[in-house]
Protein backbone atom coordinates (compact mmCIF):
# COMPACT_ATOMS: atom_id res chain seq x y z
CA UNK A 1 0.00 0.00 0.00
CA UNK A 2 2.38 2.94 0.96
CA UNK A 3 5.28 1.27 -0.64
CA UNK A 4 3.62 1.46 -3.55
CA UNK A 5 4.89 4.42 -5.39
CA UNK A 6 8.00 2.93 -5.40
CA UNK A 7 6.97 -0.19 -6.43
CA UNK A 8 5.37 1.70 -8.97
CA UNK A 9 8.38 3.39 -9.98
CA UNK A 10 11.36 0.66 -10.02
CA UNK A 11 8.71 -1.80 -11.85
CA UNK A 12 8.79 0.98 -14.70
CA UNK A 13 12.58 0.30 -15.27
CA UNK A 14 13.48 -3.08 -14.17
CA UNK A 15 10.19 -4.45 -16.54
CA UNK A 16 12.07 -1.82 -19.45
CA UNK A 17 8.68 0.33 -19.15
CA UNK A 18 10.00 3.64 -20.58
CA UNK A 19 13.08 5.44 -19.04
CA UNK A 20 11.84 8.73 -17.42
CA UNK A 21 15.60 10.30 -17.37
CA UNK A 22 14.52 12.37 -20.33
CA UNK A 23 15.24 15.86 -19.86
CA UNK A 24 12.84 17.49 -19.77
CA UNK A 25 10.08 17.11 -16.56
CA UNK A 26 6.70 15.30 -17.68
CA UNK A 27 8.36 13.43 -20.36
CA UNK A 28 9.81 10.00 -20.54
CA UNK A 29 10.83 7.55 -23.51
CA UNK A 30 9.04 4.45 -24.18
CA UNK A 31 11.03 1.85 -24.04
CA UNK A 32 10.53 -1.14 -26.59
CA UNK A 33 8.94 -3.75 -24.23
CA UNK A 34 6.73 -0.57 -22.78
CA UNK A 35 5.92 0.27 -26.16
CA UNK A 36 4.68 -3.14 -26.83
CA UNK A 37 2.09 -3.03 -24.25
CA UNK A 38 1.11 0.51 -25.15
CA UNK A 39 0.45 -0.69 -28.66
CA UNK A 40 -1.10 -3.98 -27.72
CA UNK A 41 -3.58 -1.82 -25.52
CA UNK A 42 -4.25 0.95 -28.23
CA UNK A 43 -5.50 -1.74 -30.58
CA UNK A 44 -7.95 -3.36 -28.61
CA UNK A 45 -9.21 -0.12 -28.12
CA UNK A 46 -9.12 0.75 -31.32
CA UNK A 47 -10.55 -2.51 -32.17
CA UNK A 48 -13.55 -1.56 -30.08
CA UNK A 49 -13.79 2.01 -31.42
CA UNK A 50 -13.41 0.61 -35.38
CA UNK A 51 -16.87 -0.75 -34.90
CA UNK A 52 -18.45 2.90 -35.33
CA UNK A 53 -15.71 5.30 -35.46
CA UNK A 54 -13.42 6.62 -38.22
CA UNK A 55 -9.44 7.32 -37.23
CA UNK A 56 -8.61 10.44 -38.17
CA UNK A 57 -5.35 12.94 -37.35
CA UNK A 58 -5.48 16.61 -37.13
CA UNK A 59 -2.26 18.99 -36.64
CA UNK A 60 -0.64 19.55 -33.11
CA UNK A 61 -0.63 23.00 -33.32
CA UNK A 62 -3.46 25.57 -33.01
CA UNK A 63 -3.81 29.00 -33.59
CA UNK A 64 -4.70 31.02 -30.31
CA UNK A 65 -7.70 32.46 -32.05
CA UNK A 66 -9.44 28.93 -32.10
CA UNK A 67 -8.53 28.13 -28.89
CA UNK A 68 -9.30 31.28 -27.19
CA UNK A 69 -13.29 31.09 -28.56
CA UNK A 70 -14.75 29.16 -25.97
CA UNK A 71 -14.12 31.15 -23.15
CA UNK A 72 -14.86 28.51 -20.33
CA UNK A 73 -12.99 25.78 -22.18
CA UNK A 74 -9.68 28.33 -22.60
CA UNK A 75 -10.33 29.33 -18.74
CA UNK A 76 -10.25 25.57 -17.89
CA UNK A 77 -6.68 25.24 -19.82
CA UNK A 78 -5.05 28.61 -20.19
CA UNK A 79 -2.73 27.42 -16.81
CA UNK A 80 -1.50 24.18 -19.08
CA UNK A 81 -1.23 25.20 -22.78
CA UNK A 82 2.11 25.20 -24.45
CA UNK A 83 3.02 28.05 -26.85
CA UNK A 84 4.89 28.12 -29.98
CA UNK A 85 5.47 31.51 -30.78
CA UNK A 86 8.91 31.68 -32.83
CA UNK A 87 9.65 29.78 -36.42
CA UNK A 88 13.02 29.84 -36.92
CA UNK A 89 14.54 33.12 -36.11
CA UNK A 90 11.38 35.03 -36.76
CA UNK A 91 8.75 35.76 -34.31
CA UNK A 92 5.17 34.20 -35.49
CA UNK A 93 2.49 37.00 -36.19
CA UNK A 94 -0.02 34.53 -33.77
CA UNK A 95 1.36 32.44 -31.42
CA UNK A 96 0.37 28.39 -32.00
CA UNK A 97 -0.93 26.11 -29.07
CA UNK A 98 0.91 22.48 -28.84
CA UNK A 99 -3.05 20.95 -28.43
CA UNK A 100 -4.09 20.42 -24.93
CA UNK A 101 -6.61 18.32 -26.60
CA UNK A 102 -7.98 18.45 -29.99
CA UNK A 103 -11.75 20.04 -29.24
CA UNK A 104 -10.26 23.71 -30.62
CA UNK A 105 -8.22 21.94 -33.57
CA UNK A 106 -11.50 19.95 -34.95
CA UNK A 107 -14.04 21.94 -33.90
CA UNK A 108 -13.46 24.58 -36.83
CA UNK A 109 -13.22 21.78 -39.34
CA UNK A 110 -16.39 20.42 -38.44
CA UNK A 111 -17.89 23.68 -39.03
CA UNK A 112 -16.65 23.09 -42.96
CA UNK A 113 -17.83 19.58 -43.03
CA UNK A 114 -21.43 20.17 -41.36
CA UNK A 115 -23.67 21.48 -43.77
CA UNK A 116 -26.98 19.37 -43.60
CA UNK A 117 -28.63 16.43 -41.50
CA UNK A 118 -26.88 14.25 -44.00
CA UNK A 119 -23.62 14.81 -42.88
CA UNK A 120 -24.45 14.11 -39.27
CA UNK A 121 -23.09 12.19 -37.56
CA UNK A 122 -19.43 12.20 -37.34
CA UNK A 123 -17.74 10.12 -35.40
CA UNK A 124 -14.02 10.09 -35.70
CA UNK A 125 -10.83 9.68 -33.08
CA UNK A 126 -7.58 10.24 -33.07
CA UNK A 127 -4.21 8.65 -31.33
CA UNK A 128 -2.32 11.47 -30.53
CA UNK A 129 -0.07 13.02 -28.21
CA UNK A 130 -1.03 16.29 -26.30
CA UNK A 131 0.38 18.43 -23.91
CA UNK A 132 -0.89 20.08 -20.37
CA UNK A 133 1.96 21.88 -18.27
CA UNK A 134 0.94 20.42 -15.68
CA UNK A 135 2.11 22.27 -12.52
CA UNK A 136 1.09 19.36 -9.58
CA UNK A 137 4.02 16.93 -9.60
CA UNK A 138 4.65 14.81 -12.71
CA UNK A 139 4.69 11.03 -12.37
CA UNK A 140 5.46 8.81 -14.96
CA UNK A 141 2.84 7.65 -16.92
CA UNK A 142 0.09 9.31 -14.41
CA UNK A 143 0.59 13.15 -14.08
CA UNK A 144 2.90 13.72 -17.80
CA UNK A 145 3.14 16.76 -19.25
CA UNK A 146 3.47 15.33 -22.62
CA UNK A 147 0.74 12.89 -22.93
CA UNK A 148 1.65 10.19 -25.18
CA UNK A 149 -0.97 7.51 -25.65
CA UNK A 150 -3.98 10.56 -25.82
CA UNK A 151 -6.77 9.13 -27.52
CA UNK A 152 -9.79 10.98 -27.86
CA UNK A 153 -12.85 10.56 -29.57
CA UNK A 154 -14.92 13.23 -31.23
CA UNK A 155 -18.55 12.91 -32.48
CA UNK A 156 -20.86 15.12 -34.04
CA UNK A 157 -25.14 14.51 -34.13
CA UNK A 158 -28.04 16.32 -34.98
CA UNK A 159 -30.00 15.39 -32.14
CA UNK A 160 -29.41 15.32 -28.43
CA UNK A 161 -30.87 12.27 -27.80
CA UNK A 162 -28.59 10.72 -30.43
CA UNK A 163 -25.78 12.48 -28.25
CA UNK A 164 -26.77 11.03 -25.27
CA UNK A 165 -26.63 7.28 -27.19
CA UNK A 166 -22.75 8.29 -27.96
CA UNK A 167 -22.31 8.82 -24.36
CA UNK A 168 -23.76 5.68 -23.43
CA UNK A 169 -21.57 3.93 -26.27
CA UNK A 170 -18.39 5.55 -25.02
CA UNK A 171 -18.77 4.42 -21.76
CA UNK A 172 -19.71 0.89 -22.97
CA UNK A 173 -16.33 1.23 -24.96
CA UNK A 174 -14.35 1.56 -22.11
CA UNK A 175 -15.93 -0.31 -19.47
CA UNK A 176 -15.11 -3.53 -22.35
CA UNK A 177 -11.34 -1.78 -22.72
CA UNK A 178 -10.85 -1.86 -18.57
CA UNK A 179 -12.79 -5.35 -18.47
CA UNK A 180 -10.30 -7.01 -20.98
CA UNK A 181 -7.26 -4.96 -18.97
CA UNK A 182 -8.35 -6.74 -15.82
CA UNK A 183 -8.65 -3.19 -14.56
CA UNK A 184 -10.83 -2.19 -11.28
CA UNK A 185 -13.43 1.11 -11.90
CA UNK A 186 -15.56 3.26 -10.72
CA UNK A 187 -18.06 5.47 -12.73
CA UNK A 188 -19.94 8.45 -11.68
CA UNK A 189 -20.92 11.25 -12.81
CA UNK A 190 -18.65 14.55 -11.98
CA UNK A 191 -19.84 17.57 -9.96
CA UNK A 192 -20.50 20.74 -11.65
CA UNK A 193 -17.03 22.07 -10.66
CA UNK A 194 -15.16 19.47 -11.72
CA UNK A 195 -16.64 18.59 -15.22
CA UNK A 196 -14.85 19.32 -18.80
CA UNK A 197 -14.26 22.88 -19.45
CA UNK A 198 -17.13 23.56 -21.98
CA UNK A 199 -19.44 20.61 -21.11
CA UNK A 200 -22.59 19.89 -19.96
CA UNK A 201 -21.48 16.96 -18.00
CA UNK A 202 -18.75 14.46 -17.43
CA UNK A 203 -18.92 11.00 -16.76
CA UNK A 204 -15.97 9.15 -15.42
CA UNK A 205 -13.75 6.35 -14.45
CA UNK A 206 -11.91 5.71 -11.48
CA UNK A 207 -9.90 3.35 -10.46
CA UNK A 208 -8.87 2.72 -6.73
CA UNK A 209 -4.98 2.63 -6.99
CA UNK A 210 -2.88 -0.20 -4.35
CA UNK A 211 -2.24 2.85 -1.86
CA UNK A 212 -5.76 3.84 -1.65
CA UNK A 213 -5.48 6.80 -3.83
CA UNK A 214 -8.21 6.78 -7.47
CA UNK A 215 -7.20 7.48 -10.46
CA UNK A 216 -9.20 9.12 -13.33
CA UNK A 217 -8.51 6.67 -16.41
CA UNK A 218 -11.03 7.85 -18.74
CA UNK A 219 -13.81 10.75 -19.14
CA UNK A 220 -16.31 10.75 -21.53
CA UNK A 221 -18.09 14.09 -22.23
CA UNK A 222 -21.42 15.31 -23.31
CA UNK A 223 -20.82 18.96 -24.90
CA UNK A 224 -24.49 19.82 -25.65
CA UNK A 225 -24.43 22.74 -27.86
CA UNK A 226 -22.01 24.87 -26.21
CA UNK A 227 -18.79 24.01 -29.42
CA UNK A 228 -21.51 24.01 -31.69
CA UNK A 229 -22.47 27.73 -31.04
CA UNK A 230 -18.83 28.83 -30.79
CA UNK A 231 -17.70 27.04 -33.63
CA UNK A 232 -20.41 27.80 -35.91
CA UNK A 233 -21.31 23.61 -36.33
CA UNK A 234 -25.18 24.25 -37.98
CA UNK A 235 -27.01 21.64 -39.96
CA UNK A 236 -30.04 22.28 -42.23
CA UNK A 237 -32.65 19.67 -41.13
CA UNK A 238 -35.88 18.68 -42.93
CA UNK A 239 -37.43 22.05 -42.75
CA UNK A 240 -34.58 23.55 -44.51
CA UNK A 241 -34.21 25.26 -40.75
CA UNK A 242 -30.84 26.19 -39.68
CA UNK A 243 -29.82 23.79 -35.95
CA UNK A 244 -26.71 23.78 -33.75
CA UNK A 245 -25.73 20.13 -33.72
CA UNK A 246 -24.87 17.87 -30.18
CA UNK A 247 -21.42 17.06 -29.71
CA UNK A 248 -19.74 14.36 -27.50
CA UNK A 249 -16.22 13.93 -26.44
CA UNK A 250 -14.09 11.17 -24.67
CA UNK A 251 -10.59 9.81 -23.78
CA UNK A 252 -8.19 8.27 -22.01
CA UNK A 253 -4.34 8.50 -21.79
CA UNK A 254 -1.45 6.96 -20.58
CA UNK A 255 -2.55 6.45 -17.57
CA UNK A 256 -4.56 3.10 -18.81
CA UNK A 257 -0.78 1.70 -18.83
CA UNK A 258 -0.27 3.20 -15.13
CA UNK A 259 -3.66 1.20 -14.07
CA UNK A 260 -2.92 -1.49 -15.96
CA UNK A 261 0.59 -1.87 -14.33
CA UNK A 262 -0.82 -0.93 -11.38
CA UNK A 263 -3.81 -3.59 -10.73
CA UNK A 264 -2.26 -6.59 -10.80
CA UNK A 265 2.12 -5.88 -9.96
CA UNK A 266 3.04 -8.11 -6.99
CA UNK A 267 6.44 -8.64 -5.32
CA UNK A 268 7.58 -10.59 -8.31
CA UNK A 269 7.06 -7.63 -10.79
CA UNK A 270 4.23 -6.73 -13.50
CA UNK A 271 1.13 -9.16 -14.34
CA UNK A 272 0.07 -8.35 -17.51
CA UNK A 273 -3.15 -9.06 -18.95
CA UNK A 274 -2.98 -11.29 -22.08
CA UNK A 275 -4.61 -8.53 -24.07
CA UNK A 276 -1.26 -6.56 -23.92
CA UNK A 277 1.32 -8.80 -22.79
CA UNK A 278 4.31 -9.09 -25.61
CA UNK A 279 4.74 -12.39 -24.87
CA UNK A 280 1.28 -14.33 -23.71
CA UNK A 281 3.62 -17.86 -23.60
CA UNK A 282 7.34 -17.71 -22.90
CA UNK A 283 8.68 -21.68 -23.44
CA UNK A 284 11.72 -22.73 -21.55
CA UNK A 285 13.78 -26.03 -23.21
CA UNK A 286 15.22 -27.31 -20.01
CA UNK A 287 18.71 -28.71 -22.12
CA UNK A 288 20.67 -31.09 -20.99
CA UNK A 289 24.15 -31.50 -23.07
CA UNK A 290 23.37 -34.74 -23.97
CA UNK A 291 20.10 -34.91 -25.36
CA UNK A 292 19.46 -30.64 -26.08
CA UNK A 293 18.11 -31.67 -29.89
CA UNK A 294 15.20 -33.73 -29.23
CA UNK A 295 13.87 -30.95 -26.55
CA UNK A 296 14.78 -28.03 -28.58
CA UNK A 297 12.97 -29.93 -31.75
CA UNK A 298 9.94 -30.42 -29.45
CA UNK A 299 9.94 -26.73 -28.77
CA UNK A 300 10.56 -25.24 -31.91
CA UNK A 301 7.47 -27.15 -32.93
CA UNK A 302 5.62 -26.08 -30.01
CA UNK A 303 6.61 -22.58 -30.52
CA UNK A 304 5.59 -22.53 -34.29
CA UNK A 305 1.81 -24.26 -33.49
CA UNK A 306 1.47 -21.55 -30.56
CA UNK A 307 2.57 -18.73 -32.92
CA UNK A 308 0.49 -20.14 -36.39
CA UNK A 309 -2.21 -20.15 -34.37
CA UNK A 310 -1.90 -16.27 -33.03
CA UNK A 311 -1.04 -17.01 -29.95
CA UNK A 312 2.69 -14.43 -28.79
CA UNK A 313 4.75 -17.05 -28.02
CA UNK A 314 8.80 -16.79 -27.60
CA UNK A 315 11.53 -19.42 -26.77
CA UNK A 316 14.30 -18.34 -24.24
CA UNK A 317 17.19 -20.74 -24.99
CA UNK A 318 19.89 -18.85 -23.40
CA UNK A 319 22.33 -20.66 -21.73
CA UNK A 320 21.69 -19.65 -17.97
CA UNK A 321 20.31 -21.30 -15.21
CA UNK A 322 16.18 -21.83 -15.81
CA UNK A 323 15.40 -20.34 -12.26
CA UNK A 324 17.09 -17.63 -13.47
CA UNK A 325 14.92 -16.82 -16.50
CA UNK A 326 11.79 -17.77 -14.57
CA UNK A 327 12.34 -14.74 -12.45
CA UNK A 328 13.08 -12.65 -15.28
CA UNK A 329 9.85 -13.50 -17.24
CA UNK A 330 7.81 -13.59 -14.18
CA UNK A 331 9.25 -9.64 -13.61
CA UNK A 332 8.32 -9.24 -17.00
CA UNK A 333 4.28 -10.43 -16.53
CA UNK A 334 4.42 -13.25 -19.19
CA UNK A 335 0.83 -15.00 -18.21
CA UNK A 336 1.94 -18.79 -19.49
CA UNK A 337 5.09 -20.21 -18.42
CA UNK A 338 6.08 -23.56 -20.42
CA UNK A 339 9.12 -25.79 -18.97
CA UNK A 340 10.01 -28.93 -21.45
CA UNK A 341 12.83 -31.28 -20.01
CA UNK A 342 13.91 -34.70 -21.87
CA UNK A 343 11.56 -36.26 -19.48
CA UNK A 344 8.30 -34.76 -19.83
CA UNK A 345 9.03 -35.17 -23.92
CA UNK A 346 9.60 -39.13 -23.01
CA UNK A 347 6.13 -39.10 -20.57
CA UNK A 348 4.35 -36.91 -22.86
CA UNK A 349 3.57 -34.04 -21.32
CA UNK A 350 4.83 -30.64 -20.75
CA UNK A 351 4.86 -28.79 -17.36
CA UNK A 352 1.98 -25.27 -17.28
CA UNK A 353 3.08 -22.21 -14.99
CA UNK A 354 0.02 -19.77 -14.61
CA UNK A 355 1.89 -16.08 -13.40
CA UNK A 356 -0.94 -15.51 -11.42
CA UNK A 357 -1.42 -18.06 -9.51
CA UNK A 358 2.02 -19.87 -9.25
CA UNK A 359 0.40 -23.03 -10.67
CA UNK A 360 2.36 -25.35 -11.99
CA UNK A 361 0.34 -28.18 -14.04
CA UNK A 362 1.75 -30.76 -15.77
CA UNK A 363 -0.18 -30.97 -19.13
CA UNK A 364 -0.37 -34.21 -21.41
CA UNK A 365 0.59 -33.03 -24.95
CA UNK A 366 -0.96 -33.59 -28.09
CA UNK A 367 -0.58 -31.29 -31.23
CA UNK A 368 -4.40 -30.72 -31.48
CA UNK A 369 -5.26 -29.83 -27.94
CA UNK A 370 -2.13 -27.83 -27.30
CA UNK A 371 -3.29 -24.57 -28.76
CA UNK A 372 -6.81 -24.17 -27.23
CA UNK A 373 -5.62 -25.17 -23.48
CA UNK A 374 -3.24 -22.10 -23.81
CA UNK A 375 -6.13 -20.30 -25.17
CA UNK A 376 -8.33 -21.30 -22.64
CA UNK A 377 -6.10 -20.63 -20.00
CA UNK A 378 -4.95 -16.77 -21.32
CA UNK A 379 -9.41 -16.53 -21.10
CA UNK A 380 -9.38 -17.97 -17.82
CA UNK A 381 -6.75 -15.44 -16.46
CA UNK A 382 -8.38 -12.90 -18.29
CA UNK A 383 -11.44 -13.71 -16.48
CA UNK A 384 -9.80 -14.05 -12.89
CA UNK A 385 -8.58 -10.46 -13.31
CA UNK A 386 -11.72 -9.13 -13.56
CA UNK A 387 -13.03 -11.07 -10.69
CA UNK A 388 -10.26 -9.94 -8.62
CA UNK A 389 -10.83 -6.32 -9.55
CA UNK A 390 -14.55 -5.93 -9.54
CA UNK A 391 -14.14 -7.46 -5.67
CA UNK A 392 -10.90 -5.09 -5.13
CA UNK A 393 -13.16 -2.07 -5.99
CA UNK A 394 -16.24 -3.00 -4.11
CA UNK A 395 -14.48 -4.09 -0.79
CA UNK A 396 -12.49 -0.44 -1.00
CA UNK A 397 -16.15 0.86 -1.45
CA UNK A 398 -17.18 2.03 1.89
CA UNK A 399 -20.86 3.61 2.65
CA UNK A 400 -21.36 5.70 5.56
CA UNK A 401 -23.80 7.35 7.71
CA UNK A 402 -21.52 9.27 10.25
CA UNK A 403 -19.98 12.29 8.70
CA UNK A 404 -17.05 11.57 11.56
CA UNK A 405 -16.38 8.33 9.23
CA UNK A 406 -16.08 10.26 6.11
CA UNK A 407 -12.83 11.30 7.09
CA UNK A 408 -11.74 8.65 9.58
CA UNK A 409 -12.27 5.79 6.98
CA UNK A 410 -10.73 7.41 3.98
CA UNK A 411 -7.69 8.21 6.15
CA UNK A 412 -7.50 4.72 7.42
CA UNK A 413 -8.50 2.70 4.32
CA UNK A 414 -8.36 4.78 1.54
CA UNK A 415 -10.69 3.95 -1.11
CA UNK A 416 -14.19 5.52 -2.14
CA UNK A 417 -16.44 6.08 0.57
CA UNK A 418 -20.13 7.32 -0.40
CA UNK A 419 -22.75 9.27 1.30
CA UNK A 420 -25.81 10.72 1.14
CA UNK A 421 -25.51 14.43 -0.21
CA UNK A 422 -27.71 17.34 -1.08
CA UNK A 423 -25.39 18.21 -4.28
CA UNK A 424 -25.07 22.37 -3.37
CA UNK A 425 -21.87 23.00 -4.51
CA UNK A 426 -21.48 25.36 -1.39
CA UNK A 427 -21.52 22.19 0.40
CA UNK A 428 -19.66 20.04 -2.09
CA UNK A 429 -16.55 22.57 -1.36
CA UNK A 430 -16.64 22.55 2.02
CA UNK A 431 -16.61 18.90 2.41
CA UNK A 432 -13.59 18.64 -0.13
CA UNK A 433 -12.12 21.39 2.29
CA UNK A 434 -12.97 19.95 5.38
CA UNK A 435 -11.62 16.60 4.86
CA UNK A 436 -8.73 17.15 2.06
CA UNK A 437 -10.67 14.79 -0.17
CA UNK A 438 -12.39 15.32 -3.82
CA UNK A 439 -15.64 14.53 -4.37
CA UNK A 440 -15.28 12.15 -6.95
CA UNK A 441 -19.36 12.64 -8.24
CA UNK A 442 -22.58 11.23 -7.89
CA UNK A 443 -24.11 7.48 -9.05
CA UNK A 444 -28.08 7.37 -9.74
CA UNK A 445 -29.65 5.65 -5.94
CA UNK A 446 -32.58 6.26 -4.42
CA UNK A 447 -31.51 7.98 -1.81
CA UNK A 448 -33.82 9.62 1.33
CA UNK A 449 -33.25 11.62 4.67
CA UNK A 450 -30.51 14.32 4.80
CA UNK A 451 -27.30 15.63 3.30
CA UNK A 452 -24.41 14.08 6.02
CA UNK A 453 -22.77 17.72 5.58
CA UNK A 454 -25.52 20.00 6.02
CA UNK A 455 -28.33 18.36 6.94
CA UNK A 456 -30.62 19.91 4.01
CA UNK A 457 -32.94 17.31 1.92
CA UNK A 458 -30.28 14.61 0.15
CA UNK A 459 -30.52 14.56 -3.36
CA UNK A 460 -27.78 12.01 -4.19
CA UNK A 461 -25.55 9.47 -3.73
CA UNK A 462 -21.73 10.60 -3.70
CA UNK A 463 -18.14 9.36 -4.06
CA UNK A 464 -15.51 10.49 -2.21
CA UNK A 465 -11.71 10.21 -2.28
CA UNK A 466 -8.49 10.87 -2.18
CA UNK A 467 -7.37 11.50 -5.54
CA UNK A 468 -3.97 11.33 -7.91
N1 LIG B 1 -1.45 15.19 -17.28
C1 LIG B 1 -2.02 14.02 -17.60
N2 LIG B 1 -1.26 12.90 -17.66
C2 LIG B 1 -1.83 11.71 -17.99
N3 LIG B 1 -3.14 11.55 -18.27
C3 LIG B 1 -3.92 12.65 -18.21
C4 LIG B 1 -3.41 13.93 -17.88
N4 LIG B 1 -4.45 14.82 -17.93
C5 LIG B 1 -5.55 14.12 -18.27
N5 LIG B 1 -5.25 12.83 -18.42
C6 LIG B 1 -6.16 11.75 -18.81
O1 LIG B 1 -6.78 12.11 -20.05
C7 LIG B 1 -8.18 11.85 -19.95
C8 LIG B 1 -8.93 12.79 -20.90
O2 LIG B 1 -8.62 14.12 -20.55
S1 LIG B 1 -9.82 15.07 -20.20
O3 LIG B 1 -9.28 16.37 -20.03
O4 LIG B 1 -10.51 14.52 -19.08
N6 LIG B 1 -10.85 15.02 -21.44
C9 LIG B 1 -10.53 15.56 -22.63
O5 LIG B 1 -9.46 16.04 -22.88
C10 LIG B 1 -11.66 15.51 -23.64
N7 LIG B 1 -11.28 16.27 -24.81
C11 LIG B 1 -11.98 14.12 -24.02
S2 LIG B 1 -10.96 13.69 -25.28
C12 LIG B 1 -8.49 12.05 -18.49
O6 LIG B 1 -9.64 11.30 -18.11
C13 LIG B 1 -7.25 11.51 -17.80
O7 LIG B 1 -7.39 10.11 -17.60
MG1 LIG C 1 -5.60 18.26 -15.72
ZN1 LIG D 1 -25.14 19.35 1.88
Amino acid sequence: MKKFNEWFHNILEEAEIIDSRYPIKGMSVWLPRGFQIRKNMLNALEDLLNEEHEEVLFPMLIPQSELAKEAIHVKGFEEEVYWVTKGGLRDLNEQLALRPTSETSMYPMFSLWVRSHMDLPIKVYQTVNTFRYETKHTRPLIRVREITTFNETHTVHATPEEAEEEVQKGIEIYKTLFDELGIPYTISKRPEWDKFPGSKYTMAFDMIMPDGKTLQIGTVHNLGTTFAKTFDITYEDENSEHQYAHQVCYGLSDRVIAALIAAHGDEKGLQLPPIVAPEQVIIIPIIFKENQDVVLNFTDKLESILKDAGIRTKQDKRDLRPGKKYYEWENRGVPIRIEVGPRDIENGNIVLNRRDTGDKEFIEYNEDTIVSIIKDTLDDITQKMQEKSTQWQKDKTYHVDKLENVGKTINKKGGIVTFNWCGNTECGKQIEEEFNIDILGTQPAEVEGNCLHCDNKANHKVLVSKTY
